[in-house]
């Protein structure tokens, strides 16, 4: 479809405002996503003012719905009125490692808060100590080669690791997977028929082709044992997902993994070899400065870079951000989607070329819900794509954030946190030491930590608590952490409690595939107009929720094929 016909209005849509790509969403992946395309619609934009181009009398040409208020999503910084301490709600660092931290250097670059950043080096405490509270002890996660050979976790590792090179490779397709494992002193035998993924398309979480799939537990109890499972591989997937390693899909949460396997036949050998892809940065001089950089954010925060992109967008022409407006339906014309959305001012059409969803699944389904396609095989498509997302799950998570006097607390280690892997009771699944990561963003008079809790264990008792308020939160966490910490209870000078519900996509087994699927639905029910962003699509960190946000934005440029690649 040229750009030219699908500028036309239809008569369906006649009395529809207009634009060439709509973004469902403003959180950080719909704000990137809206940031990407409309800075490649732009010089067009400019070159059409004097010409009768259809980009010229669509005023706009990019238009971003978002139900809230507020831009940013999950991301959230607030300051504690009380001590005056930063306070995240949401993400808290970035890593600008890889490609895809790379990208984010260079879009920091390019929206002028470079000068904002602030650096965790590598070398600090804060970024080479990590720590597990296991089997009621606060062990360090060994950093340097040295740390790992004198630890008891080391050896453990150590020895795995050795014998891993030598263990046989995962069966092949349709053989059945039979996995051991010893769970607080319980033996399990799980049995699991080896699951077929189709390898269509790529996004982060399936760039592999992944023929099979398993749980992020079964993949470290077959190549490293039942131990290193139970307490590494539950940890990890803790401090990441806040999931369950036992539901976690080995080849969706870490590809790298599945992928040295198939290689070189060993995580360990894969790992050896493993090359990161070159990247041509944008800002060579900035990006390499990040070298021995192992995380970063900003002055005032994470808010800053959602803040600097809807500045952006605010003051780009064509751009229109709608706030406080709800899409509540999406209907496939012949020459475009034609979304419904309610905002301040009522029910609203707006007739798009493209729609790029950031939505989550659960928001999408209700969208989808109301949703039609132009025939009964797109209709049919949409009723399979639904019952696809229905079976994609996220986890509510609570994060309370303490703010003591130094003189009353001291922390007895120094790092960026602990985790607690799942076999050990606690009423938290991982503690952050924010004043050690980022000890700007509080005065040295004051030390901040915040608790992790609930995720894939959110018990009766957390949700008694929250249910109690923000007090009976903190007591549940306190209790534990200043036994794990081996410190004297204390009381903190402010605390802040904060429900995120459903703000982490769970990749369950068979993620890649389930995504695969999807977009292939949506596709046949959208006429390839329709495309999926974020965090459950695409990776839940910001970089990859911003990579995933420019992938997409790439497809849809590409299909608007009359438009000319800016030189
Ligand atoms: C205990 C809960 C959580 C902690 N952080 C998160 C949860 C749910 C969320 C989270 N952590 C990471 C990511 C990916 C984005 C990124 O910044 O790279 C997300 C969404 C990163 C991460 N955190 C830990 C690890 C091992 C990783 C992978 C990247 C890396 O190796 O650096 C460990 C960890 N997370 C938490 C703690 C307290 C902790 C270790 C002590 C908190």
């Amino acid at each position: 479809m040229s750009l030219s016909a699908a500028s036309s209005a239809t008569s369906a849509a006649a009395q529809a405002t207009t634009t060439v790509v709509a973004v469902l969403g403003g959180g950080i992946s719909g704000l990137a996503a809206a940031y990407y395309t409309a800075r490649r619609l732009a010089p067009l934009h400019h070159q059409s003012e004097k010409s009768e181009h259809p980009l010229r009398r669509n005023n706009t040409r990019l238009a971003l719905f978002e139900r809230a208020d507020r831009l940013g999503g999950w991301i959230h910084t607030t300051r504690d009125p009380a001590t005056g301490a930063l306070l995240e709600h949401g993400p808290r660092s970035i890593r600008p490692k890889a490609a895809v931290g790379e990208a984010t250097l260079d879009l920091i670059c390019a929206l002028g808060i470079d000068d904002q950043v602030v650096r965790v080096p590598a070398s600090s405490p804060a970024a080479s100590k990590r720590y597990l509270y296991d089997q009621d002890a606060l062990v360090a996660l060994p950093a340097s080669l040295g740390a790992l050979i004198g630890s008891r976790m080391g050896r453990t590792l150590l020895a795995r690791g050795a014998a891993e090179p030598f263990r046989p490779r995962r069966p092949t397709l349709g053989a059945s997977i039979t996995t051991t494992t010893t769970t607080a002193g319980n033996t399990t035998t799980t049995n699991t028929a080896a699951t077929a993924a189709t390898a269509a398309g790529a996004v982060h979480h399936g760039e592999l082709a992944p023929d099979q799939d398993e749980s992020v537990h079964q993949f470290f109890a077959r190549r490293f044992g039942g131990e290193i499972a139970d307490s590494l591989a539950t940890a990890l997937c803790r401090g990441i997902y806040a999931g369950d390693a036992r539901e976690l899909s080995v080849n969706a949460c870490f590809p790298f993994l599945g992928q040295a396997e198939r290689d070189y036949g060993s995580v360990v050998m894969g790992m050896l070899r493993a090359k990161s892809p070159k990247r041509t940065a944008e800002h060579p001089a900035f990006v390499s400065s990040f070298r021995g950089v192992s995380m970063i954010s900003f002055r005032e925060g994470l808010k800053t870079l959602p803040c600097a992109l809807e500045s952006h967008l605010e003051s780009a022409a064509g751009v229109r951000l709608a706030r406080s407006t709800a899409v509540s339906s999406l209907k496939l014309v012949p020459d475009g989607i034609e979304l419904q959305t309610i905002g301040k001012d009522g029910s609203t059409a707006t007739h798009a070329e493209h729609v790029i969803s950031s939505l989550q699944p659960g928001a999408l389904i209700k969208v989808l819900e109301q949703s039609t396609s132009a025939s009964d095989s797109g209709n049919a498509a949409l009723q399979r794509a639904i019952a696809k997302l229905r079976e994609m799950s996220s986890v509510n998570v609570v994060t309370a954030t303490m703010v003591f006097a130094a003189k009353d607390f001291r922390l007895p280690v120094t790092g960026f946190g602990y985790l607690v892997p799942i076999r050990q009771p606690s009423s938290v699944i991982g503690v952050i030491f924010d004043s050690c990561v980022f000890d700007m963003h509080q005065g040295s008079e004051l030390v901040k930590i915040t608790a992790m809790m609930g995720g894939s264990s959110y018990s009766a008792e957390l949700d008694q608590a929250v249910r109690n308020g923000a007090d009976a939160v903190c007591d549940l966490a306190l209790r534990d952490i200043f036994v794990q910490l081996g410190v004297a209870p204390v009381k903190p000078l402010s605390q802040h409690v904060r429900f995120l519900e459903n703000c982490i996509p769970q990749p369950t087994v068979g993620h890649v595939s389930r995504v695969n699927n999807i977009r292939s639905e949506l596709k046949t029910a959208f006429g390839h107009r329709l495309h999926l962003a974020g965090a459950a699509f695409g990776g839940v960190s910001v970089n990859d929720c911003m990579a995933s946000a420019h992938t997409v934005s790439e497809h849809v440029l590409a299909a608007l094929s009359s438009i000319p690649r800016p030189q």
